[in-house]
């Protein structure tokens, strides 16, 4: 077996990406707390032991500009239908015959490299997901060694990832369970810590957070 994980991190066209988001920040701003995010999550999960690498699937110009220097790849596909497409695309291009393919999300601020690195090795060679704070959506989805990733994300998705024969992982994890969708989630990921993009961005803004280690 191929040692690590290869993952795919989905992006949509930033106009219309974290439409929940709209309002937490002035509109002309929207864009850039959305890259502050993806920006956080896969620094964060580029420097987990255990992952090898990372594509960011995108639709926007803008996002592998943001990118540079992180050491992510990114691919700016438009046209695909829709986000399983997306990450079936991503990770076609990333598999091997022995190696893991996953997803993840690409709204998860406060991410520990140590909870990500966990999750994969508590997965050990099974297909596995790890769920939502809320335990409804899906923030990671592992496929097994050599297996295409089959995705199933949208609504009800961990319950979608579960019927596949995923197994649950990272449930006592917080920092890869807290998607940000809303404002709300965005102070419960500040509480835990976030990333240096999006705490500066934040700050800037009289959220309130703390800064990542
Ligand atoms: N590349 C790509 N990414 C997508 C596509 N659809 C959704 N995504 C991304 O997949 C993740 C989950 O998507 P959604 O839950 O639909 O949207 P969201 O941007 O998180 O939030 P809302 O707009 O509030 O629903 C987000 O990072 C999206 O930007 C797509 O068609 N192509
Ligand atoms: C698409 C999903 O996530 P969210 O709606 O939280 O972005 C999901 O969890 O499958």
């Amino acid at each position: 077996m191929d040692r690590g994980a290869d993952l795919v991190v989905p992006i949509k066209r930033l106009d219309r990406a974290k439409s929940r988001l709209r309002g937490a920040v002035p509109v002309d701003e929207h864009a850039e707390l959305v890259l502050a995010l993806l920006l956080d999550t896969v620094t964060a999960a580029i420097s987990a032991e255990g992952v090898r690498r990372v594509l960011v699937v995108c639709e926007d110009e803008r996002v592998p500009a943001a990118l540079l220097g992180t050491g992510v790849d990114c691919v700016d596909e438009r046209g695909l239908p829709g986000l399983n497409a997306a990450l079936a695309f991503g990770a076609e291009s990333l598999r091997t015959p022995a190696g893991t393919v996953g997803a993840l999300q690409a709204d998860l601020p406060a991410l520990r490299p140590a909870d990500l690195t966990a999750a994969i090795a508590e997965a050990a060679g099974r297909r596995a997901y790890c769920a939502d704070r809320q335990g409804t959506g899906t923030t990671l989805l592992l496929a097994a060694p050599g297996a295409p990733l089959n995705p199933r994300f949208g609504p009800g998705s961990a319950a979608a990832h579960a019927a596949t024969g995923a197994v649950l992982v990272g449930a006592a994890r917080p920092s890869l369970r807290c998607d940000v969708d809303t404002e709300d989630d965005l102070g419960v990921a500040a509480e835990l810590g976030l990333g240096v993009a999006t705490g500066k961005f934040t700050r800037s803004f009289g959220l309130g957070c703390t800064i990542t280690p």
